[in-house]
């Protein structure tokens, strides 16, 4: 895909309210430039600020400082353009698997017959074709997660934004997901931001990992202690020496005391 869908975070700092009234940074100094294609996967702690730098790049928050855009144009609020997939799937439970998917483009003017053309080829690349004419509560966890990545899809997003989609799921159906979404990600070379807890995940899906610490539990506002390139040609095997090196450093980071990052 040639279209430029760089994201960049500059100088963002996020404040909230507590219920009393005191202020919590929950982020801060936050400067990260994603290629555009690149996948990006973010660990930390709880309570470091991961869903709150991914809510503010899908524009359900707005930051308190600084700013982030896609492909140079602000982000000013939600749009299709940045697909978001959480962990408890999100689809309506009164539409087929297909009517889910072609939702999207419905809604912003495509016929029915387009939107079921979109909808067909969008589960054909996660392989649920044949399930087209169900509803989502006769699907498996892993199948409804594979409709959500499919109906994001079919938005044609510059960004993909996951907050630990496959946190719900079986380990089994986690790894054939994970696959799978390597494999989306390599067809469609979508800009990837995923949210997780699992620094396996992290390192066996992405191009970049992204290490956050902090957080109000720490008595500092949460921040990119590093971000970790996983120089991994070919297949990843989680086994091999390289990746477990790798699993290890970042672990080593998100671990650290916190004067040491
Ligand atoms: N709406 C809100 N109002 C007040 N504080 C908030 C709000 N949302 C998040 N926070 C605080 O901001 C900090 C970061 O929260 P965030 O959910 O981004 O962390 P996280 O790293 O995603 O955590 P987890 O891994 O547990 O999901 C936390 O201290 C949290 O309590």
């Amino acid at each position: 895909m040639s279209r430029n869908a760089e994201v960049r975070f500059a100088d963002l700092a996020k404040r909230y309210e507590s219920p009393d009234g005191d202020e919590v940074l929950a982020l801060a100094d936050v400067d990260l430039s994603i290629a555009s294609g690149e996948f990006v996967a973010v660990v930390g702690a709880s309570g470091c600020g991961k869903s709150t730098l991914l809510r503010i790049l899908a524009g359900f928050e707005e930051a308190s400082e600084g700013e982030v855009s896609v492909g140079g144009v602000p982000v000013r609020g939600p749009g299709p353009d940045r697909g978001v997939v959480f962990q408890d799937y999100g689809l309506f439970p009164w539409l087929t698997v297909a009517e889910n998917v072609g939702y999207g483009p419905r809604r912003r003017g495509a016929k029915r017959a387009d939107a079921r053309a979109l909808a067909t080829r969008f589960l054909e690349t996660v392989g649920l074709t044949r399930f087209a004419d169900r509803y989502p509560g006769q699907l498996s966890g892993g199948m409804q997660q594979r409709v959500a990545i499919a109906r994001v899809l079919a938005n044609d997003p510059s960004v993909l934004l996951m907050d630990e989609p496959f946190g719900a799921l079986d380990a089994l159906t986690r790894s054939e997901l994970q696959v799978e979404l390597r494999r989306i990600h390599r067809e469609t070379q979508t800009t990837v931001l995923f949210v997780t807890h699992s620094i396996e995940e992290a390192v066996f899906l992405a191009d970049r990992v992204v290490v956050m610490t902090g957080g109000a539990a720490h008595g500092v506002p949460g921040h990119i202690s590093r971000v970790v390139p996983v120089d991994l040609a070919g297949a990843r095997d989680v086994t091999s020496a390289e990746f477990n090196e790798i699993k290890r450093e970042i672990a080593d980071l998100v671990h650290a005391p916190r004067e040491t990052v």
